[in-house]
C-alpha cells in the first residue's frame, strides 16, 4: 500500500483577509471528491499547474471533517496491530500544528487529541466486551527534533543534556535511546501530559509565524493488548514537522536562523529521501538527518499519512510549488502493511475447551522467532506480568471465528536476525479441505497458493505427532511461476532495503523458506520436494538473472555519459541550492560528491575548499584530488581531464543558468559570459547536427519542431523514447518542466533554450536531434 498523501489548504488568517488566493482545490469530474490542487504557473500566469493527491480539503474543512476522513477509520487497524504514522509536512504556517494539535476549544481539537480520544474509546469497549479478559494499556512517548538532537519532552528542560538522546537501529527500526514513556489512563491524563509536554517545547514567533515549531514533535501512542496468553503491542505515531522557511521572508536573527538552517537540512533530506525512493534508487539518504532516520518513510510498516498543509496566497507561490511537488512524489512510497507479531507468554493449553470445529487457532511460534519489536523487553515484561499472583487470569482472545490475518504464519526469524532461518513446515491439510494459505515469508502479503494447513482439531489434540502423510498437493507451473516471481519482488525489496539503511545484507533470499523439512519422506512429502526442488531451481536461476542484470547496469551507468553527468549536474544544482540557503553543510556534502562525478576539477575543488574554510575544516580536501592534481600538474598531460574540465564547466554552466533564471537578482553576484558560452555551445551543438539548424528558431526543421513538441508534451513516456534519455533523465526533465515556466508561453521554444534546461547539456540535445525519426518523412 502506498503512503497515503492528502493536501489541506487552510483558510485566510485575519491578516490575510485582503490578499490573493492562488491555491485553489478541485475534483477530476463533476460529483467527483476533491483530489486536485490547482496553482499558477509563477512565470504564466495563464498556466495552470495541477498536483493529483489522494485526497484535497478546502479552506472550509473543519478538524473534525479531516479526523473523520483521514483518521478515525484507521484506529481500528492500529487495535489489529498495525503501526500507524501521520505526519503533517508543509511550508512554515501554513497550519500543520493546527492541524496535529489544535486549538483548547473542542471543535478545534486537532488530530492528536482526537486520536487519543478514540484510542481509549476503544480500548475501554475492548475490555469490557471481552469481560475484562484483555486489558489495553495505553502509553506516550513524546520527543522533538531540535537542532538535529532528540529531547524528550516527558522530561523538564533542564534534565536535557546538550548532545540530547541517541539513536539506535533495533530490529530494523530506529529507536530513541533513553526516552521516558508514560502510561495514560484516559483522556484526562493524556491532556495533562501534553498540554506540559508541549510547554517543554521550542516554538518561537517568526515574521511567518507568531508561534512556529522550532522542532519536528513526535508523539508515539503505544498500545498494548494483553490476554492471559499473549501480548500484541502496536504503536500511532503522530509527527508536526517544523516548517521549511526561505530566510529571506522571516527576518529570522542569528538564533532563530541557525534553527532554520537545521530544519531546512532535514526537510531537504526529507526531500531527497522521497525523490530517491519514487526513482527506485538503491541508495535513500535517510542517515542524513536524525528526523529522515527516524520517520524511516518507506521503511516503516502499517499505514502511513502525510498530510501536505497549504497556505492558500501568493505570498506563498514558490513555496507551495516545491512542497506540492514533493509530496506529489511522496504518493510512490510504498509501505507495507504489515501487523505486528503478537507475543505468547506460554504454550496454548491443549486440552481448551473454548475450541470447537470451527474455531481457528493460530500456531504457536517462540518467542525468538517473532519478527517485530517485541522479541525482548515485551516478552519479559508479559512473563514478569503472568508471573504475578495479584493479577487476575485472563483468557485471550486467540480463538476467533473469523480466518485471523496474521494467523497461520509459518516461523520465520526476523529478516535481520543473524539466527539461521528454519524451513517452512508444510503442514497436514484440514479435513475436507484440499487448499490452504502459505506465506512464502515474512516480507510478502499473503498469496494464493493452495497448499495444505493443519485444522485446529489436528493442532490442538496432537501437537506433538509427527507429521501424517499428506493429501496429494497439485500446483501449477503458473501458480510455481507466480510464486517465483513474488520471491524475486521480495529479493529485490530486501536487497534495496538493505541497502538503503546501508546494514549488512538483509535476510539472503532464502530459497529455503519454500522448502518443507521432512524428514520422514513419504508420498506427498516427495511431491513437495519436487515442487521445492523446481522453485528453488527456477529462483536460483532468477537470481543468477538478477545479478547478471544489476551488474550489467552498473557498467550501463558507468558507460553512461548522459546519466553520470545528469547525476553530477543534480549534484551541482542541489549544492547550489543548498548553498542559496545558507546550508553550508549540506552544500558541502554535495560538492563533495558531485567531485565523484567530476573528479580533479579545481574549481570545483575550489568551492569544496572555500566551504571547508568558512566551516573551520580547511585543509581537508580530498587528498586524491590533490595527489592528483599534482601529478597532472607535474606530468603537463591531462587530455583526459581536459574532456572532464569541459563537461564540468557546461554541467556548471547550466547549473549557474539555472540558478541565474530560478532567482535573478536572488544572489546579486552578476554572472559573467554565461549567455555567451551556452550560445557557443548551442552553435557548437547546431554545427556538428546540420548546418541547416537554428538552435535559437523553433520552426528551423520538421525535426527541431517534433523534436520540442515531445518535449512540450511533457509525456514522460514519449520523453523516454528520445535517443539518449533513460527514465531518470526523462522524469527530470519533465519535473524541472513542470517546476519552471520556460519562455512567454511556458514552454520550450527552441532547441537552445532546451539546452539551457538542467541535465541537457552536453550532447543530450543533439543526441535526441540526431536519433529523432521524422513523422512522415
Ligand atoms: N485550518 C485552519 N483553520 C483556522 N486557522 C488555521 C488553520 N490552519 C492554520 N491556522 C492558523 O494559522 C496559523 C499558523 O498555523 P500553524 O502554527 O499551525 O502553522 P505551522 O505550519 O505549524 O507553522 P510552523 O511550521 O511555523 O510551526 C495559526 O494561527 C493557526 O491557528
Amino acid at each position: 500500500m502506498s503512503v497515503r498523501v492528502v493536501a489541506r489548504i487552510r483558510p485566510l488568517l485575519e491578516k490575510e483577509l485582503d490578499k490573493d488566493i492562488i491555491v485553489h482545490a478541485d475534483r477530476v469530474g463533476d460529483g467527483k471528491p476533491l483530489t486536485v490542487v490547482k496553482i499558477p504557473n509563477p512565470k504564466n500566469e495563464a498556466e495552470e499547474f495541477s498536483f493529483a493527491f489522494n485526497s484535497v480539503y478546502d479552506q472550509a474543512t473543519t478538524q473534525e471533517d479531516l479526523f473523520t476522513a483521514e483518521v478515525a477509520p484507521h484506529v481500528k487497524a492500529l487495535f489489529q496491530g498495525l503501526d500507524v504514522t501521520i505526519f503533517a509536512y508543509g511550508v512554515t504556517g501554513t497550519g500543520k500544528t493546527h492541524t496535529m494539535r489544535g486549538g483548547l476549544r473542542l471543535a478545534e481539537r486537532g488530530v492528536i487529541p482526537r486520536l487519543l480520544s478514540n484510542v481509549f474509546r476503544r480500548a475501554k469497549k475492548l475490555m469490557k466486551d471481552t469481560n475484562g479478559s484483555t486489558t489495553v494499556v495505553v502509553a506516550l512517548s513524546y520527543y522533538e527534533i531540535y537542532n538535529d538532537k532528540v529531547y524528550d519532552l516527558l522530561e523538564p528542560p533542564e534534565k536535557r543534556t546538550a548532545a540530547g538522546l541517541p539513536l539506535r537501529e533495533k530490529d530494523g527500526r530506529t529507536i530513541v535511546v533513553g526516552l521516558s514513556e508514560r502510561s495514560c489512563d484516559d483522556l484526562k491524563d493524556f491532556e495533562r501530559l501534553y498540554i506540559e509536554a508541549n510547554n517543554n517545547r521550542v516554538t518561537a514567533a517568526t515574521k511567518l509565524n507568531a508561534h512556529s515549531s522550532r522542532s519536528h514533535a513526535i508523539l508515539r501512542v503505544k498500545v498494548t493488548q494483553t490476554t492471559e496468553n499473549a501480548v500484541k503491542e502496536s504503536t500511532a505515531s503522530a509527527i508536526d514537522l517544523a516548517g521549511s522557511e526561505d530566510n529571506r521572508r522571516t527576518d529570522n536573527g542569528k538564533e532563530r536562523l541557525v534553527e532554520s538552517a537545521a530544519i531546512n537540512k532535514s526537510l531537504f533530506v526529507l526531500s531527497q529521501c522521497i525523490d530517491a525512493i519514487s526513482r527506485g534508487d538503491k541508495r535513500i539518504p535517510y542517515r542524513e538527518s536524525k528526523m529522515t532516520r527516524i520517520l524511516s518513510l518507506g521503511q516503516n510498516n502499517g499505514i502511513t499519512i502525510m498530510i501536505l498543509n497549504l497556505a492558500p496566497i501568493r505570498s506563498y507561490h514558490l513555496d507551495t510549488l516545491s512542497s506540492l511537488n514533493v509530496s506529489s512524489r511522496a504518493k510512490r512510497i510504498e509501505v507495507r502493511e504489515i501487523e505486528n507479531e503478537i507475543v505468547y507468554k506460554q504454550p496454548p493449553r491443549t486440552n481448551s475447551g473454548l475450541g470447537g470445529a470451527s474455531v481457528q487457532r493460530q500456531p504457536l511460534r517462540p518467542l525468538n522467532s517473532a519478527h517485530n519489536i517485541h522479541t525482548g523487553a515485551l516478552a519479559a515484561k508479559a512473563a514478569e506480568k503472568a508471573e504475578k499472583p495479584d493479577k487476575p487470569v485472563k483468557a485471550f482472545s486467540v480463538y476467533t471465528d473469523k480466518k485471523p490475518t496474521v494467523a497461520a504464519r509459518p516461523i520465520a526469524p526476523a529478516a535481520n536476525s543473524s539466527q539461521p532461518r528454519q524451513p517452512l513446515q508444510i503442514k497436514r491439510p484440514s479435513e475436507g479441505q484440499e487448499t490452504a494459505l502459505i506465506r512464502p515469508s515474512k516480507l510478502a502479503r499473503p498469496t494464493q497458493f493452495p497448499v495444505p494447513r493443519p485444522t485446529q482439531h489436528t493442532l490442538l489434540s496432537q501437537p506433538q505427532q509427527p507429521q501424517q502423510p499428506q493429501q496429494q498437493i497439485t500446483i501449477t507451473p503458473s501458480q510455481i511461476e507466480a510464486m517465483v516471481e513474488k520471491k524475486v519482488a521480495e529479493i529485490l525489496a530486501s536487497r534495496a532495503a538493505a541497502e538503503a539503511v546501508s546494514a549488512p545484507p538483509a535476510a539472503q533470499p532464502c530459497t529455503t523458506d519454500l522448502i518443507p523439512n521432512n524428514n520422514t519422506p513419504t508420498a506427498a512429502n516427495a511431491t513437495q520436494n519436487e515442487i521445492s526442488e523446481e522453485v528453488k531451481r527456477r529462483l536460483e536461476a532468477l537470481e543468477r538473472r538478477i545479478d547478471n542484470e544489476s551488474r550489467s547496469n552498473n557498467n550501463k551507468d558507468s558507460d553512461d555519459d548522459g546519466g553520470r553527468r545528469a547525476n553530477g549536474l543534480r549534484l551541482l544544482l542541489q549544492a547550489r541550492q543548498a548553498k542559496e540557503r545558507g546550508d553550508d553543510e549540506a552544500a558541502l556534502g554535495l560538492y563533495e560528491r558531485a567531485l565523484e562525478v567530476f573528479p580533479g576539477q579545481r574549481k570545483l575543488l575550489g568551492k569544496i575548499e572555500r566551504l571547508r574554510v568558512k566551516l573551520g575544516r580547511a585543509g581537508q580536501v580530498d587528498k586524491a584530488n590533490n595527489k592528483k592534481e599534482r601529478s597532472e600538474a607535474r606530468s603537463g598531460t591531462g587530455v583526459e581531464d581536459e574532456e572532464e574540465d569541459g563537461e564540468y564547466r557546461e554541467a556548471e554552466a547550466d547549473v549557474e543558468e539555472d540558478d541565474n533564471d530560478n532567482g535573478k537578482g536572488k544572489i546579486g553576484t552578476p554572472v559573467r559570459g554565461k549567455g555567451r558560452r551556452n550560445k557557443a555551445a548551442a552553435q557548437k551543438v547546431a554545427k556538428n547536427v546540420d548546418p541547416g539548424v537554428d538552435f535559437d528558431d523553433p520552426a528551423s526543421s520538421p525535426r527541431t519542431r517534433q523534436l520540442l513538441e515531445i518535449v512540450n508534451s511533457r509525456d514522460l513516456a514519449r520523453i523516454k523514447g528520445l535517443h539518449g534519455f533513460g527514465p531518470k533523465k526523462a522524469q527530470d526533465l519533465v519535473d524541472c518542466l513542470a517546476l519552471r515556466g520556460i519562455g512567454e508561453s511556458g514552454r520550450v521554444e527552441s532547441l537552445a533554450q532546451l539546452r539551457m534546461l538542467p541535465g541537457m547539456g552536453g550532447r543530450a540535445v543533439e543526441r535526441a536531434y540526431e536519433g529523432l525519426v521524422v513523422e512522415g518523412a
